[in-house]
This record gives C-alpha cells, structure tokens and sequence, in this order.
C-alpha cells in the first residue's frame, strides 16, 4: 500500500491516508442528488451493481475475461450493461457516470464499491460495510456469460462464484441478505419493482423466512423465466407484491445451502456479520488487499436496526414453511396480524409514488 500519511479530513473524520478524504463530499454528493438518504430504488439498484461490476472475473478464463470489482460498468457503459444478465443495471450505471467528473480523484471501481456503502448505510440494520480505496481503472470490458442468472441451478451458481473469486456455499447464501433490500422490475416486464421480500426498505432477515414459505401465486404474468410462485403475490395499482427468484427458492431448499439459509433466520445480527465479511471479498474482486487503502473510516454510520424480530406475514404461517435442513431446529416466530396478505408498499414513506432519480446517459436503452 502507498505510504502511510495519517489525516483528519475537513469534517474530522480520522483515517490512516489522506487519499480516503476525496471519498467525504463524495458522501453528501450521493445522498443529496441520487439516493436521498432513501433505502429505495437508486440505492437498491447501486447495491446491484456493485455486485454484477465485481463478480466479472473468472479464475479458470484469466483476467481478459474480466477485472472484478473495476468499475467496468462505467467505463465501458454500452458493452456490459447489454448483456441480458445485467438487464437493468443501465439506471444505476447513468446514474453514478456523473460523479465520475465530478470526483476525478476517484476511480470508477472505487466511485461503485463506495457508492454501494453510501448506499447500504440507508437501509435500516445494514452493516457499515469495509471499503479499501485504490482500485485501478478497467482497461476492458468484461466477457458475457460471468453474471449468475434466476433461472441457473445451484450447482452452476456455486461454480460460479467460487470460480470468481473462491467463494464458499456460506458465502453465497450471506451475500444474499441483499436480496432482503431488492425488487425485479425485469424479470417480469409488466410489473414494477417487485420486491423479494415484504420489508424492501428495511435490511432484516425476512428474506431468509419468506422465501421457506410454500408459494401461492405471481405478482404480475406467470412463470417468468426465473421465476417461481410466491407467498404473497397481492397486487394493488403500484403496491407489487412478492416475487420470488426460482435461484433463490432452489438456494433455500438445496442440500448444499439450506442450513445456511434457514440460520439467517431471525439471526439479524449473525446475518448482517456475514453478509458484511463476504462484501469485503467481493467489492475487491480483481484487487490484491495489500495494494488498497482502508477507508473504512469514511463509510457512513447505517441507519439503525428496527430490531423487529422476524415474523410470518399476515396470512402465512409455521405450517407453511418448506425446510430441508434437518439438523438445525427452526425458531419459534410470531404471525402478523391479519388473514389476508398486508400491501407491500412501493415507497419507503408509504407514498405511491416514491421521489427516485434516474439521470439519462450512455447505458440507458443498450
Ligand atoms: C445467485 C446469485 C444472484 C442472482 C441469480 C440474482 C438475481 C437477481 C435478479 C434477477 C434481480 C432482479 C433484477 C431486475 O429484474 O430488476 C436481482 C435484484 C437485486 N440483486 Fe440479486 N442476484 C444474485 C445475487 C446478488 C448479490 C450477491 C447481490 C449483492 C451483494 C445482489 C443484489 C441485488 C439487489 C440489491 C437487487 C435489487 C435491485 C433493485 O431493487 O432495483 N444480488 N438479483
Ligand atoms: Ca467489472
Ligand atoms: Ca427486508
Ligand atoms: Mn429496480
């Protein structure tokens, strides 16, 4: 790593090198223009990306097949974001392009892995995540075909990360506490951000429970590609209701993964710990730690946890849930009052239209 130069940043911040003080108005640049301090759709789809901009690497093709966590997304905006596994990412790749002059001290691999802490600290009971600083630019594209699609079984799935970047069953299934902050808007094209679980706003362990529970019916068309039926699929004007992707469904029930799954459950602390240790892997896909500086310092303080334990949603219960881990005891939960499924609001203020951005550029339409 670059010599050590230990500094206090303009508004106090201690950090190990002054290089970690460009990342401080980058901060309040993100939260004013793009995310609004909102755990809503700009920061889901930035937290997206930083996924599908890292996880474009391949031990076993070499390194022209990809650099990881570099920010390709952005330098290369037509090429990437056109491939049908990344079918959406577009809004976040246009939306993060203009802090790329703005930060010219920043690079675009650094400006996506940040943003994505920035992003993350929105979301009530998120971990505040490790960012290191330093990534060098992409000097090419990734290859298609790196991106783990809905519709792949287990096994290609775990092929796929560990090929990327030796990523354990564990591993997987913690990186999918994102999914408890997500919703498709093109897995199925008629309906808007459906999201994954019935607390899209709010970074919990509901996922983990949701997605054991027997489905019932689509929020939208039927049988996606990637799709499976969800338990909570009610749908009223812009309130979506749940879906489920068939790779989450598989992840929870396979025998490699389900004990994974279900300890998530209810364990918010736990799950939060985890996801956070294999962020801190896949946001430096590409990168040797060693070669990094740790700006951990400058990452936002996340919004705190609503410390509501999980709960089975109105109109679901125990004798619903589909388990396959057999040596692990499920926790005793409460159900949601209620006989029916409760509305999943579309906006984190409960509005049904939510104050999102989308700044045009080269990535939108490709
Ligand atoms: C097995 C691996 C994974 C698969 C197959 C997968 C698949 C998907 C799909 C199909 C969508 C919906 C996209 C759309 O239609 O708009 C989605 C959304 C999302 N994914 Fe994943 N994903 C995986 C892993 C991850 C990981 C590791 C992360 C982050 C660390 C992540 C973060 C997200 C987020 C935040 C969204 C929501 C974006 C939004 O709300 O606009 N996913 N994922
Ligand atoms: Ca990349
Ligand atoms: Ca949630
Ligand atoms: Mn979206």
């Amino acid at each position: 790593a670059p010599a050590s130069t230990a500094a206090t940043c303009s508004d106090g911040t201690q950090v190990p090198n002054e290089v970690c003080c460009n990342f401080v108005p980058l901060i309040s640049a993100l939260q004013n223009n793009l995310f609004m301090e909102d755990c809503g759709e700009d920061a889901h789809e930035v937290i997206r990306l930083t996924f599908h901009d890292a996880i474009a690497i391949s031990r076993s093709q070499g390194p022209t097949a990809g650099g990881g966590a570099d920010g390709s997304m952005l330098i290369f905006p037509t090429v990437e974001p056109s491939f049908s596994a990344n079918n959406g990412i577009g809004d976040s790749v246009d939306n993060l392009i203009p802090f790329l002059s703005q930060f010219p001290a920043v690079s675009a691999g650094d400006l996506v892995q940040f943003a994505g802490t920035v992003a993350l600290s929105n979301c009530p009971g998120a971990p505040q995540l490790e960012f290191l600083a330093g990534r060098p630019n992409a000097t090419a594209p990734a290859v298609d075909g790196l991106i783990p699609e809905p519709q792949d079984n287990v096994t290609h799935i775990l092929e796929r990360f560990a090929d990327a970047g030796g990523f354990s069953p564990f591993e997987v299934v913690s990186l999918l506490a994102s999914h408890s902050i997500a919703r498709a808007d093109k897995v199925d094209e008629t309906i808007d951000a459906a999201p994954f679980d019935s607390t899209p706003f709010v970074f919990d362990t509901q996922v983990f429970l949701e997605v054991l529970l027997k489905g019932v019916g689509f929020p939208g068309t039927d049988n996606n590609t990637g799709e499976v039926a969800s338990p909570l699929p009610t749908t009223v004007g812009t309130d979506t209701g749940e879906m489920r992707l068939q790779s989450d469904f598989a992840l929870a029930r396979d025998e490699r993964t389900a004990c994974f799954w279900q300890s998530f459950v209810n364990q918010e602390d736990f799950m939060a710990s985890s996801f956070k240790a294999a962020m801190s892997k896949l946001a430096i896909l590409g990168h040797n730690r060693e070669d990094l500086v740790d700006c951990s310092a400058v990452v936002p303080v996340p919004k705190p946890a609503v410390n509501k334990p999980a709960s089975f949603p109105a109109g679901t219960s125990p004798e619903d849930l589909q388990l396959t881990c057999t040596t692990e005891k499920f926790p005793t939960l409460t159900i949601d009052a209620g006989a029916q499924q409760t509305l999943i609001p579309h906006c984190s203020d409960g509005n049904m239209t939510c104050n999102t951005v989308q700044f045009n550029g080269p990535a939108a339409g490709v």
